[in-house]
Parts: structure tokens; C-alpha cells; sequence
């Protein structure tokens, strides 16, 4: 199995940061490179689909919107600005997501075991192969043939579910940065395909999968630190067991859940670095394809927001939850819209008068 964990013989470990870093190489590489030729069997070619089955496709397809739109909203409203072929690859990427993290997370998860992962692995091997199981997996393996997305990530993000299902403790933020990386890190790096690099983009390839990459680990950082009370009532800890101690902070401080200055202290930390991550992201939101950008820079703009509301709620992240509020949200969709349409540096010399 190919996994970015895998040791190198007889050399010092890898950081997770480098080996991550090895498969963004590979993954730029990847989507440089002139459209992959599949070995896919002849009728699957895209042209010969016959009409009964693309039907079934499309239904499949809105089937996959209507989830997005039930689970995240202003982001579905943001997918509606891009191209229709674009709109429904990631509403069918989505889906693939929401179902793989529902096994794991959904209202089944206590039966759950390796060999689930194991074979929900398979299924996505067919899918890429073009042999979907339902009409679900039906949307994905026609969105993997029609862009250039490899299965790696997906690959990827299955083994964060493994990681779930034995792992409850980080010990440092080394551990903690490869799990973001399966579980969100990869979101970005299925996305990347498909939302398109702007053309005029004098940026590098790997440098977008990087902010691509950045943003996933900020929102799954900001995901762990909004929900600390909720993870810590099923057993789990995804706050890097070093820096608690640092702050003179225990796993038993997590389960008696007071907020102290001592929490404050912590978590102030821990939401710099979750900021320094969205700022990364940020330079790459540019360099997307000019209607992908909107939906990206809403997205990121609300999920950044939560931290500026674990800190209203005085970094009570035990019993409340962080969240954006309605008209918080109302006023960022025409915020991002701005930053998605306006060439930066005009908003920038408009910032400075
Ligand atoms: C435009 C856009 C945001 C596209 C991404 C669409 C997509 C395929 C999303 C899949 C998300 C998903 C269901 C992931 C499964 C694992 C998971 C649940 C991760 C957490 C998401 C937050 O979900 P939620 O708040 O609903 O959490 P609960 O389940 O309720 O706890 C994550 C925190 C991470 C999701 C990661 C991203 C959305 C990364 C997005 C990055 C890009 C789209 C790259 C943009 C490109 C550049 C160059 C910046
Ligand atoms: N899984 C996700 N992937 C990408 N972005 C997400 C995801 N979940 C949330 N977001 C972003 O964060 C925003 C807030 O998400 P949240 O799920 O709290 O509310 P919503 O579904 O957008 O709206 P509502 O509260 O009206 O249902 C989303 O609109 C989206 O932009
Ligand atoms: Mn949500």
C-alpha cells in the first residue's frame, strides 16, 4: 500500500511536514503532465456512455448536490458560480468525503472496523478502474476520468479514518500535522483538479497544492480546536499531548473542561498557528481558476471566522460551540466575492487609501 508513512531504509525519519511535501511533488507532477490515459475498458470511453446511463449520471450528480447543500450550505450556493462539469465533480467529491468520514463518524461508526476500510478502499480502486458499486461511486469514477485527479489522496484520506480508529492521543504536532493532512489536507488536493489553475498564473504548480494543502490543515486545526469539549467526551485528545504540558496542561484539565489562563494561554497558541496556515492558503486562493475562487475564498473566510469565536466565547471551546453567525455569514459571501473578482493589488491600494 502506497502511504506517505512508509519509513526509508536506513536513513533518519522523515518530518511528516517532508512527506507530505513529497507527495504535493507528485501530485503537481501529476496534473502537469498532458491528460492521463487510463486503461479503462473501450466502452467506457466518455463519448460512447449510452444516453440511459448518462441520465442515470445526472441523477446521480443532483443527488450529490442536494448532500453538499444539506451539509454545507453557503459553500453548495458557492459552487452553483462554477461551471457546470466543475460544480458536479465537486459536489461528487464531496459526497465521496462525506461518506468516508461518516464511517468513521456517522451513526454506525461503533461497527467500523479495518477490514470496512478495507474494503470501502476497494470500492474506490474500482471507481478509479471505472466499475463504480452504486450511482454515488457512479458520479466520482466519471469525475476521475473526466479531470486529471489521482487517487492518492483518497487513498489518503481512508488512512485518517485508520488512524481514528486506533488513535486517540497526539503526541506532538509532527503527528497531529499528518492526520490534518489525511483527513483535510487531501480535500485540497482532490480539489486543486478540478477548480483549475488560472492560466495567467505565473505561480508553481506546487506552490498552489501547497496553499491547497494549507487550507485543509487550517480548517481541520480549527475544526479540533472548536470541538475540544466534544472529542473529549468520546475519549479524544487531537490537542498535541508536548504543547498541552508546555502550558502546564494535562489530559485530565481536558476532561474536567475549566476554562483557566492557563487554557487561554494554550489556546492562543493554538489558534496563531492555525491563522498562520490560513494565510498560507490565502496566496493560493489567487491563483485559482477566476470562478473557483469565490467559493474557496467563502469557505475559507467562514472557517477562519470560528476562531475569531472560540475567542469571543473567552476560548470556552468545552460547552459552547464556536460558529458563525447568520449575518456574519451573509456579510462574507460578498466579501469573498470581492477578493474573487478584484485583482489584489487594487484591494490592496484601496486598504491603504
Ligand atoms: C471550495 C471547497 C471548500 C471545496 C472542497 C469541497 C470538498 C470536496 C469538501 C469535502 C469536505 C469533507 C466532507 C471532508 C471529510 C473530512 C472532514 C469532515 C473534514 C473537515 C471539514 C469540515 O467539515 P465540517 O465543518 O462539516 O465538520 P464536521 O464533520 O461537522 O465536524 C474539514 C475541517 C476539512 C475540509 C477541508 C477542506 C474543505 C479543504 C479545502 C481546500 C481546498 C478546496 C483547496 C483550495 C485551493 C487553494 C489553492 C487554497
Ligand atoms: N465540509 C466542508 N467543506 C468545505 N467547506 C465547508 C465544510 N463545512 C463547512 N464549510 C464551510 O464553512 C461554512 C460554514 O459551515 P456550516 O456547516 O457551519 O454551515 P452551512 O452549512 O454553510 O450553513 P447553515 O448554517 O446555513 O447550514 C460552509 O458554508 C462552508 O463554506
Ligand atoms: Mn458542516
Amino acid at each position: 500500500m502506497s502511504n506517505v508513512a512508509t519509513d526509508h531504509d536506513g536513513r533518519p525519519p522523515l518530518s511528516s511536514e517532508q512527506r507530505v511535501y513529497n507527495v504535493i511533488l507528485k501530485q503537481a507532477a501529476l496534473v502537469d503532465k498532458p491528460p492521463k490515459s487510463r486503461s479503462l475498458p473501450s466502452d467506457l470511453a466518455l463519448d460512447s456512455i449510452p444516453v440511459t446511463t448518462k441520465n442515470l449520471l445526472n441523477e446521480a450528480y443532483d443527488r450529490c448536490g442536494e448532500v453538499c447543500a444539506e451539509y454545507a450550505k453557503t459553500f453548495y450556493l458557492g459552487t452553483l458560480l462554477m461551471t457546470p462539469e466543475r460544480r458536479k465533480a465537486i459536489w461528487a467529491i464531496y459526497v465521496w468525503c462525506r461518506r468516508t468520514d461518516e464511517l468513521v463518524d456517522g451513526p454506525n461508526a461503533s461497527q467500523i472496523t479495518p477490514t470496512a476500510l478495507n474494503r470501502w478502499e476497494q470500492r474506490l480502486e474500482r471507481a478509479f478502474e471505472g466499475q463504480p458499486y452504486d450511482m454515488l461511486d457512479a458520479a466520482l469514477a466519471e469525475t476521475v476520468l473526466k479531470f486529471p485527479v489521482d487517487i492518492q489522496p483518497f487513498r489518503d484520506m481512508i488512512n485518517g479514518m485508520r488512524m481514528d480508529l486506533f488513535k486517540s492521543r497526539y503526541f506532538n504536532f509532527d503527528e497531529l500535522y499528518l492526520y490534518c493532512y489525511y483527513v483535510a489536507g487531501t480535500v485540497g488536493l482532490m480539489s486543486v483538479p478540478i477548480m483549475g489553475i488560472d492560466p495567467g498564473s505565473k505561480a508553481s504548480t506546487e506552490s498552489v497544492y501547497n496553499a491547497a494543502l494549507a487550507l485543509g490543515i487550517a480548517n481541520q486545526l480549527t475544526n479540533i480546536l472548536r470541538d475540544v469539549g466534544e472529542d473529549a467526551s468520546r475519549g479524544r485528545i487531537y490537542l498535541p499531548q508536548d504543547e498541552l504540558e508546555q502550558f502546564g496542561l494535562s489530559d485530565d484539565d481536558i476532561f474536567a473542561g475549566v476554562v483557566t489562563d492557563k487554557w487561554r494561554a494554550f489556546m492562543k497558541d493554538q489558534i496563531k498557528r492555525a491563522r498562520i496556515f490560513f494565510k498560507q492558503a490565502e496566496m493560493g486562493v489567487l491563483e485559482l481558476d477566476k470562478d473557483s475562487r469565490w467559493p474557496v475564498w467563502a469557505s475559507l473566510l467562514l472557517y477562519e471566522q470560528i476562531l475569531d469565536s472560540i475567542e469571543a466565547n473567552d476560548y470556552d471551546n468545552f460547552t459552547k460551540r464556536a460558529y458563525v453567525g447568520k449575518w456574519k455569514k451573509l456579510i462574507t459571501v460578498p466579501v469573498a466575492y470581492v477578493r474573487a473578482v478584484v485583482p489584489p493589488s487594487v484591494t490592496r491600494l484601496a486598504a491603504t487609501g
